[in-house]
């Protein structure tokens, strides 16, 4: 049996497909978009978090790191990360969780087991469990067991991933998923690898490929004034959903926000010193009109 790496488990999600849902994020991706709201789920390794606001200079963890690697300035605790090995036992020891590993692997039967405690939730709601992240497809042979585990106990199955893999996984995984939320982050394939580190030709290939299957496909994308918010990125985008296969017209808006800023600065990575910017509400509803004209649905959120 596989394992994964997960970052986190979150129940009574209700923005990640219908109802209420487990969402399972994988940690680890192959796009790194300038934006991501989820900074703790770009890097495929364990990490560790450190919040100076939370230290109280208990000094726990420098007792307990069996590697010396740590030390207290006027900064609060500094760690050298030559030596540390990540084993996580200053995390273990501090009072105030100051220190917080990310990630950590967990078996299938752990992981359903986690799932089959919430299955009331979905039976009652229309909801299920969501695969995100982070990247799921990076996860594949993982998120395939999972997905079949889940299939097994007819739980609702989405997948909330970039595309950006080989189309024999995506379909391969298709044949386990209901749903896909998939973003349209931008169109034009140099804007997209100057944001996101990778070029769109692959994902778009995978998502002509996509819709000629059964599964139901929402669109999602984030709307970040400078990056995809032109008029000429909206038409280009309703044409390219209104060229796929199957009725696929539906597109969620998620306005830029930059709730991760603190978290950039927990993991010691600024955020590349960009500052991005959503539209107002004029250039949104702007935005839906466009997209309507063009034969699209589109709302804010989802
Ligand atoms: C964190 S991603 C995980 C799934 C997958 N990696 C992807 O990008 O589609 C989930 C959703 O959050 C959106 N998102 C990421 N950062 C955001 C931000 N700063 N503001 C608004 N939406 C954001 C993404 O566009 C995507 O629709
Ligand atoms: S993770 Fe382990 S090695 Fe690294 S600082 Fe903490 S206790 Fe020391
Ligand atoms: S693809 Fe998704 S998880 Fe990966 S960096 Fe972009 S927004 Fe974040």
């Amino acid at each position: 049996m596989s394992t994964g790496l997960i970052f986190d488990i979150k129940k009574y999600a209700i923005n990640d497909g219908p109802g209420i849902r487990l969402t399972v994020f994988f940690k680890g991706c192959n796009l790194q978009c300038k934006w991501c709201h989820n900074p703790e789920s770009m890097s495929p390794k364990v990490q560790k978090m450190y919040n100076v606001k939370k230290c109280i200079g208990a000094l726990s963890c420098i007792k307990n790191c069996p590697n010396n690697a740590l030390k207290m300035t006027s900064e609060g605790i500094v760690t050298d990360y030559t030596i540390c090995n990540l084993c996580g036992k200053c995390a273990e020891v501090c009072p105030t969780k100051a220190f917080e590993m990310l990630g950590s692997t967990i078996s299938i039967s752990d992981l359903m087991q986690k799932i089959d405690n919430e299955a009331i939730f979905f039976d009652q709601s229309g909801g299920g469990v969501t695969f995100s992240g982070g990247e799921p497809l990076m996860h594949s042979t993982y998120l395939l067991e999972a997905l079949k585990e889940c299939g097994k106990r007819m739980y609702h199955r989405v997948v909330d991933t970039t595309a950006f893999a080989s189309l024999e996984t995506v379909l391969e995984v298709a044949k386990h998923t209901e749903l896909f939320l998939i973003d349209l982050k931008v169109m034009d394939s140099m804007k997209h690898k100057e944001f996101t580190g990778v070029s769109n030709q692959k994902i778009l290939y995978n998502i002509v490929e996509l819709a000629k299957t059964n599964c139901e496909l929402i669109f999602r994308m984030p709307l970040i004034k400078g990056v995809n918010t032109s008029k000429k990125n909206i038409i280009e985008t309703a044409k390219f959903m209104n060229s796929l296969e199957g009725n696929r017209t539906v597109i969620n808006l998620l306005p830029y926000h930059n709730i991760a800023e603190n978290k950039y600065k927990k993991l010691g990575t600024p955020n590349n010193n960009h500052v991005f910017e959503a539209p107002n509400i004029n250039e949104i509803t702007n935005i839906i009109s466009i997209f309507k004209n063009n034969g699209i649905s589109a709302s804010v959120g989802g």
